[in-house]
């Protein structure tokens, strides 16, 4: 059997089958036996069978359609898991009195278990020592990782049963939307403030229900517009709902072409027609605007249109079935142009969609996207009988297709765009510099469409606060540190302009104790979600991230966005900088430059801001405030967490290097001798060659010295930072210098007890584990009921 921990198949729609198979898993595996059962409740700290505790269902996202094996997952806190030393089993203790009630499903497994009750209890200080003892259980980082790569359909009217069973979300739920979905209260808001625009009663139910008391300008403005049948371009700035400005009026569109709202009077054709295609220009926007279309359409009584999500990463098979019953899809032109071109009649159905949405246009029509757009956008228009529809009409259908386009910033395109690489264009179209554009690549039906700019002269948020900090450039990750430092307890977004940098600031940033998560587009897809997914449950987490992040993505409560480098280009700085200060909240924007760099970055910014008042103002970013002292201080921390990172990193590439060279010496049937063959041979220096040999004294450094580097380190973080009594600090009134004097609040950065919090917080019991039975009611287990 597969042990508890590992992914199960899908459940067996069989109960007999089901419940054999529970039982197996509770005590078929010698492996994962419990320890003796008796009919009494398990007391304080003792042994117990794992049938017998209060396992809770896991809310699972709403994602992925067959859950990808999660389905009936279970979980269960403050149990201790505990391995024998001598023959390596496992059985479980409770840290507090289990009231849970002998069933007649544990009769049967204890008549199962009767092997297991001869074994004898094991020492309750048997804790596990290392991770490697964890395996088969996953570690609750791993396991609550995958949960989000379960592909979402929304079917409303089982989920709103499902919801009412759903716990509350917990601090550690990865599922970053769970707040959407679970904001079914008695307490429903007013919407009258909805009533102009006409929407059903379902819909308006829906809205009270997620507590949107009133529709937000863009939605105002573009609803009864698209719900009259117009084509639409919107413009308005970041977090400013324009999701829901078209996902409303599709399910207007949804509820009224299915007046009896049940699923089962339209699924009896063959081939199920979609209603709306959404373009996304990254997968993670794609997942964000399912959830925010699934919480919309999962309020109310009624069956919700199923919402098929098909981006890179996960699996294309998977995504073609759900592909089959999809009344939405969103997807991300990459891999939805490689389904489309697979066949399976999915393009004769794209062709007969109701509403084309693009979102984040200028994104999606420029840079690397714009290829696999231009042929999704030419095959949904094709009139060819090539393309396996004969017998459609597509510009008929077309005629009926309304295309609503979306973004914050419409970008000059391409030409622009590669024209200015490199340097500070990037240049912002006005009104009608991007009509012309958008009319030429996409074809719109009406000749004219509405064109929906709700705040002409702004483009950033209004709570956003802007300024910048000058180092030089070497000093960079410092001041990096140091503005984290004067932000603790602040979900962080870090931009970088490379993948390279992501990789190389991670280790850094966590040698020094900062709960940093990683994104880039060359990370898996299940680690970029499980990423975005805890970077939104953990408020004081820091996202380290490539300009994928920069885009559409809606992380509630990011206070501060700090661009490492600066951006490329003017609407790059809009779309980073719209990731805090969302839906009228407030949150800061920081830029660190070199001095080289801030004349150009000065300008910039002036150009963004320049539409706020016409061009005759002058918008001027200022300089923050650092205290140097501070900073100074902070140097030998930093100084020795890179020199770390750096040895790590330089021993990880040597070793991988040297399996390849060994491989393919191998394979040449030659000797293979590292140092030989790194030696100071003439001719071998060149570019490149003092970081080659940076990266081989580092990578020579021994395990001792690398640990002594380590222990030096935790001594300096343990180290309160003198903050001496300056009243000169950063950002207005972020950091509490007495509070950081007395070691309170902020102080608690500094010290090493933020480490073992984040620890925790992480979910990394392994190293908690290891510091003391105390924290062992800190573990979690999961099971999976089939
Ligand atoms: N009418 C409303 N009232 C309150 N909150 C709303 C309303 N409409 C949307 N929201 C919320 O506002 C947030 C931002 O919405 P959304 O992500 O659609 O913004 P956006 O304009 O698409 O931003 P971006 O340009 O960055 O993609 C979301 O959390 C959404 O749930």
């Amino acid at each position: 059997m597969a042990p508890i921990g590992k992914k199960r198949p899908l459940p067996s729609k069989n109960a007999t089958t089901k419940a054999r198979k529970r039982q197996k898993l509770a005590g078929g595996d010698a492996d994962y036996r419990s320890t003796p059962q008796t009919s009494a409740p398990a007391t304080n700290g003792s042994k117990v069978r794992l049938d017998d505790l209060k396992w809770n269902e896991v809310a699972l996202p709403d994602r992925l359609d067959d859950y990808e094996g999660f389905f009936g997952l279970e979980e269960i806190d403050d149990v201790e898991v505990v391995r024998s030393a001598t023959d390596g089993r496992v059985s479980f203790k409770t840290a507090e009195r289990s009231t849970a009630k002998p069933t007649k499903k544990r009769k049967v497994s204890e008549g199962q278990h009767k092997d297991s009750d001869a074994q004898e209890p094991q020492p309750a200080t048997d804790t596990p020592s290392d991770g490697e003892e964890w395996e088969g259980f996953g570690s609750d980082d791993q396991d609550q990782a995958q949960q989000p790569n379960v592909p979402v359909k929304a079917a409303p009217a089982r989920a709103d049963k499902k919801q009412k069973k759903r716990r509350k979300p917990r601090d550690g739920d990865s599922n970053p939307f769970a707040g959407l979905g679970d904001e079914v209260q008695e307490d429903d808001v007013d919407t009258s403030a909805w009533e102009s625009l006409g929407l059903s009663q379902t819909t308006l139910s829906s809205l009270s229900k997620l507590k949107f008391s009133r529709p937000t300008p863009i939605q105002s403005a573009a609803i009864p517009e698209i719900l009259d049948g117009h084509d639409v371009i919107g413009k308005a700035s970041t977090g400013s709902g324009k999701t829901l400005a078209f996902g409303i009026p599709i399910l207007e569109h949804y509820l009224g072409s299915n007046p009896d709202r049940r699923k089962a009077s339209r699924v009896s054709e063959d081939i199920h027609q979609p209603q709306a295609l959404i373009l996304s220009p990254t997968r993670e926007l794609a997942h964000q605007i399912t959830a925010h279309l699934t919480a919309l359409c999962s309020q109310g009584s009624f069956d919700g249109p199923s919402i098929a999500t098909v981006t890179g990463g996960l699996s294309i098979q998977k995504q073609q079935r759900l592909l089959s019953k999809a009344d939405i899809i969103i997807g991300t032109p990459g891999r939805l142009w490689e389904v489309i071109s697979q066949g399976q009649g999915l393009l004769k159905r794209l062709q007969k969609i109701k509403f084309l949405v693009v979102d984040e246009a200028d994104r999606l029509l420029s840079e690397g996207h714009f290829k696999e757009v231009e042929e999704i956008l030419n095959v949904l228009d094709k009139d060819d009988e090539d393309v396996e529809n004969e017998d459609v009409d597509s510009s008929a259908e077309q005629q009926k297709r309304q295309t609503l386009v979306f973004s914050a910033t419409f970008h000059k395109g391409l030409q622009q765009k590669l024209a200015a690489k490199g340097k500070f264009g990037g240049e912002l179209m006005d009104k009608k510099e991007s009509m012309e554009y958008l009319l030429k690549k996409l074809r719109f039906r009406e000749e004219k469409p509405k064109f929906i700019d709700v705040n002409p002269v702004e483009q950033m948020a209004e709570g956003l606060k802007e300024g910048l900090v000058e180092c030089s450039g070497t000093e960079k990750d410092l001041y990096l540190y140091a503005l984290l430092t004067y932000h603790p307890n602040t979900r962080t977004l870090v931009f970088t302009n490379s993948i390279s940098a992501v990789r190389r600031l991670m280790p850094f940033l966590q040698n020094l104790s900062l709960p940093a998560l990683a994104l880039h587009s060359q990370m898996p897809q299940k680690a970029r979600l499980r990423s975005v997914e805890q970077f939104t449950a953990r408020p004081g987490s820091i996202l380290v991230a490539t300009d994928v992040a920069a885009r559409g993505l809606d992380i509630p409560g990011v206070q501060l966005v700090i661009h490492y480098h600066l951006p490329r280009a003017a609407d790059m700085y809009v779309h980073r900088s719209g990731r805090t200060a969302r839906a009228e909240n407030s949150g800061s924007s920081i830029l660190i430059c070199a001095p080289e760099e801030v004349a150009g970055v000065r300008r910039l910014v002036a150009k963004v801001h320049a539409r706020r008042g016409g061009s005759d103002s002058k918008y001027f970013i200022r300089s923050l405030d650092i205290d140097r002292r501070i900073v100074s201080k902070l140097k030998p921390r930093a100084t020795l967490a890179k020199k770390i990172a750096d040895t790590e990193n330089a021993k990880k590439q040597k070793k991988s290097e040297d399996n390849w060279m060994r491989e393919a010496a191998e394979d040449l049937g030659v000797d293979y001798d590292s140092e030989e063959f790194e030696g100071d041979a003439p001719g071998r220096r060149g570019r490149g060659a003092g970081r080659r040999k940076a990266e081989r004294e580092a990578g020579a450094m021994s395990k001792g010295e690398v640990q002594a580097m380590k222990a030096e380190l935790r001594s300096l973080l343990a180290q309160r930072v003198n903050a001496g009594v300056s009243p000169r600090y950063l950002t207005s009134g972020a950091v509490d210098v007495d509070a950081l004097l007395r070691g309170e609040r902020n102080g608690e950065f500094w010290a090493r007890l933020g480490d073992l919090a984040w620890r925790m917080g992480l979910g990394k019991h392994r190293k908690v584990a290891r510091q003391g039975a105390r924290y062992q009611a800190k573990s979690i287990l999961f099971r999976w009921n089939i």
